[in-house]
């Protein structure tokens, strides 16, 4: 039964959907990476929130991890290269707390239009300062979104109810869904120079780091007020803090910080300065809404291989993961066994896919060619981290698929490429389930590919099936299979045979020695 822990603080459903699902869930929170590095060890799947930090150290300690949930967008805490390096699925949940985000950014607008915390807390403290609190209409105002994605097109669509101009800046936006949405796409100076209201909401990347530099704060309309619910890290908070300071900004609220926990910052204790300890997702809705994703997606990965929002897999559905598992299992066959009778650099792998194999999603059988084939040079390949390490290895992949069917209802080729030519193998699927080879570079032969074998190519002579049979019963080996195909009669042949137990180099030695062997080589799969 798959393992899996629950290491922040996450809502009960999802460790009663990892229950009903056949999953066995531990729920321990609050370690330090030292503890969790001491027990990360036992499971498969690590579901986590923002607290825990999947780092490479985590990653190199987690010997059984297969897949780290995040239960809510971002997935700045996972180091995702150094996870797919190791072969561990990153999931997230893209759309379950983007309702509730969007909401506290608008309330955060409101709190700053009308110095809300300011307010409440002069009132509370038995002043009545009827005066002091001046605040802002929103209606007619511009509001200025960086980043109009799931959540600043939510955003969007409040602040229009509330009568506000939208204004957009994002690179990645279509001029067709700005006008869905109901946005006007500007560049950022633009937006800089006309939004009163600015609020962000992109990832944190090398492009949207400082967005709100020194610089670009300087280029905002007098008495702009700034909300950032996306990440700490968009906005310079030292230049924030002086230009709060100044009255260039009339208001900022930030929910997240460059540093988190905030414990402290020269921004608190400013005027027209709010902050929230990263609530943006903190409703009952989306914690529930979270964390039954992020348990349904891993009980799905880790019971069935149904991949959903992955960000270093591609998804493949709990209906289409039953279907694929055969084919993969024989793309994994096939690389491996082209990979353990190649030698030398690979420059070049394609993999053809023909018949009914041609109507699949082709990604995961794909990995699992590369899967079987890099295997042969390291045992911590898998699916996931096989494409990645193609890439480092500056192997090509090819992909082709024909739908017509040839010789076989369904059929799947492995080529590879090197410097002395291109070799391919091909197998099919019998009875939709069973993988088979049906051709071994050029030769057809019809062999399992399972356990122990022993390839051999020779030159077709009478005899050499009662030689080869005689040199292996001498050495006390049992021959469970054996499958013959040769190019014509009396030319080149293949003997693929299956063997009870590992054939020992001394035995490789004596079949080599027989009358017309050219190779002999021992197999594993
Ligand atoms: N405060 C919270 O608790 C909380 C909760 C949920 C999400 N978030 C964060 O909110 C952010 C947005 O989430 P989302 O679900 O809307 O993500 P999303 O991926 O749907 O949208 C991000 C948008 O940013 C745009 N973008 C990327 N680079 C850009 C750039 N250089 N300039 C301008 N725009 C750029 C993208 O095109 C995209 O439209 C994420 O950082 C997420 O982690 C925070
Ligand atoms: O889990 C949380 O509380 C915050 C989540 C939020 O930052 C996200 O990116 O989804």
């Amino acid at each position: 039964m798959p393992k899996v822990l629950i290491s922040d603080k996450m809502d009960p459903k999802a460790a009663q959907i990892f229950r009903e699902r056949g999953v066995e869930v531990d729920e321990i929170t609050g370690k330090t990476p030292e503890e969790l590095m001491a027990i990360i060890g036992d499971y498969d799947g690590l579901a986590i929130r923002s607290s825990t930090k999947v780092t490479k150290a985590i990653l190199d300690a987690a010997k059984n991890l297969k897949v780290v949930g995040r239960a809510g967008i971002g997935v700045d805490n996972v180091d995702i290269p150094a996870a797919s390096a190791a072969g561990v699925v990153v999931m997230n949940t893209p759309f379950g707390n983007s309702i509730t985000t969007a909401e506290h950014a608008i309330a955060l607008m409101f709190a700053l239009a009308r110095q809300l915390p300011e307010a409440d807390a002069s009132t509370q403290a038995g002043k009545w300062e009827k005066n002091r609190f001046m605040g802002v209409e929103l209606t007619a105002k511009t509001l200025g979104l960086i980043g109009a994605g799931n959540i600043g097109s939510i955003v969007a669509d409040r602040a229009q109810g509330l009568k506000m101009k939208v204004i957009a800046f994002d690179p990645f936006l279509s001029p067709e869904r700005a006008i869905e949405i109901g946005v006007e796409k500007v560049e950022l100076d633009q937006l800089l120079a006309r939004a009163d209201f600015i609020t962000l909401h992109t990832p944190l990347t090398d492009q949207t780091r400082n967005i709100l530099s020194a610089e670009n704060l300087a280029k905002t309309k007098k008495g702009v007020r700034i909300i950032n619910c996306a990440r700490g890290g968009l906005i310079d908070e030292a230049a924030l803090k002086a230009a709060l300071d100044s009255g260039h900004v009339a208001g900022a609220a930030l929910d997240v910080f460059v540093q988190e926990p905030a414990k402290e910052s020269p921004l608190f204790g400013t005027p027209n300065f709010i902050s929230t300890p990263h609530l943006g997702a903190s409703t009952s809705e989306a914690q529930v809404n979270v964390a039954i994703q992020v348990a349904e997606q891993m009980a799905d990965f880790l019971v069935s291989g149904g991949v959903t929002n992955a960000l270093n897999m591609p998804s493949l559905s709990a209906e289409e993961a039953p279907r694929l598992k055969p084919y993969m299992a024989l793309a994994e066959k096939l690389g491996s066994l082209v990979g353990q009778l190649t030698t030398g650099a690979i420059a070049r792998v394609s993999v053809h896919s023909e018949g009914a194999a041609a109507e699949l999603n082709q990604k995961p059988i794909v990995g699992a060619v590369l899967a079987g084939f890099l295997r042969v040079q390291s045992d911590t390949v898998n699916m996931v981290n096989a494409p990645f390490l193609a890439k480092e290895r500056g192997i090509e992949v090819r992909e082709v698929r024909n739908d017509r069917e040839g010789d076989y209802q369904t059929l799947i080729r492995v080529s590879l490429k090197t410097e002395a030519g291109e070799r391919s193998v091909a197998g099919t699927l019998f009875g939709n389930a069973q993988p088979r080879l049906v051709e071994l570079f050029g030769i057809k032969v019809e062999a399992d590919l399972a356990g122990h074998m022993l390839y051999v190519v020779n030159e077709d002579a009478p005899g050499f099936i009662g030689r080869i049979g005689t040199t292996l019963g001498e050495a006390g080996v049992n021959i469970g299979t054996f499958h013959l195909g040769r190019r014509d009669a009396g030319g080149e042949a293949v003997v693929l045979l299956s063997v009870d137990e590992a054939v020992t180099p001394e035995l490789v030695a004596k079949v080599r020695a027989l009358p017309g062997v050219k190779t002999v080589m021992p197999l594993k799969f």
